[in-house]
């Protein structure tokens, strides 16, 4: 199904925050953040560096706690769940962190059970056919089963870690920076492989970025952040046309030429 259709047929939020107040200290980095993800979009979530993108990837996923505001995930309010809701919320969505993250002195084959053995009591035989059908969607070959993360590439490392986030069959899956440390070949295949996996699987995707090329190609829609808010959403139309300084220098700069985003 196109994703610009899903989008506008089913304008269900997955994940909605208001008014989010995080920080640490005496300093507050999210002040009053408002955020909807639908179910079925990718959402391309920008910002300046330090500017609290990954403190509301781990404020989202219960890592870090907020000050004040409300999040919901799949119409559940964390506030009002109890720690059954919150195991059950859990395994409806994947991470990919940042560099990948996998362990190791763990096989492929071990990383991308993790979640498995984690949540699910299924057998040994169960979870090796789990594991070769994440690794096939990802495009990896079985062999890479039986290897350790430093025998394989970035891209390959990505993928493994886009494997072990796919684990549990996900409604969603946060990436935090997906493409970064690839080359441009590389991004542009990993790009492509989300959004596969959007359009055949039906997932929601909230990816941060900072990948110019990502924005534009792979993304239904961006929000900015800044200030500790997000300051604009839309299609990459919207950002072009906001006149917030960060943006017009983000959207209009040099790379953004480059990217073919800004003439
Ligand atoms: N556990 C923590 N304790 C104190 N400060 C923190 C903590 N985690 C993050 N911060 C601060 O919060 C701010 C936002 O950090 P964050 O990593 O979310 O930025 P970001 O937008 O993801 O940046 P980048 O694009 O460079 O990855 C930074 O100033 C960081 O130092």
């Amino acid at each position: 199904m196109d994703a610009r259709t899903n989008e506008t047929s089913a304008r269900e939020s997955i994940i909605r925050v208001r008014d989010l107040v995080v920080g640490f200290g005496e300093t507050n980095i999210l002040k009053g953040l408002d955020l909807d993800v639908y179910r079925g979009e990718i959402l391309g979530f920008v910002g300046g560096s330090g500017g609290g993108k990954s403190v509301l990837l781990r404020t989202l996923i219960g890592l870090v706690t907020k000050r004040s505001g409300t999040i919901e995930l799949f119409g559940t309010n964390v506030d009002d769940a109890t720690d059954a809701e919150k195991n059950a919320i859990e395994r409806r969505w994947g991470i990919l962190f940042q560099q990948g993250a996998l362990f190791s002195s763990l096989t492929v084959r071990q990383n991308v059970q993790f979640p498995i053995r984690e949540y699910l009591g299924v057998s040994k035989r169960l979870r090796d056919e789990v594991t070769m059908a994440k690794l096939e969607m990802v495009g990896l070959k079985p062999d890479v089963a039986a290897k350790f993360p430093s025998e394989l590439s970035g891209g390959m490392i990505k993928r493994v870690a886009l494997a072990r986030a796919l684990a549990l069959d996900p409604e969603i899956v946060f990436l935090d920076e997906p493409t970064s440390g690839l080359d441009p070949i590389g991004a542009g295949e990993f790009d492509q492989l989300i959004r596969t996996l959007q359009q055949t699987l039906g997932l929601t995707v909230f990816m941060v970025t900072h990948d110019l090329d990502s924005l534009h190609t792979v993304c239904d829609r961006i929000a900015a952040l800044a200030d500790g808010k997000v300051i604009a959403d839309g299609p990459i139309s919207t950002m072009l046309e906001s006149q917030h300084p960060w943006l017009k220098a983000y959207f209009h700069g040099t790379r953004a030429r480059t990217a073919g985003i800004s003439r």
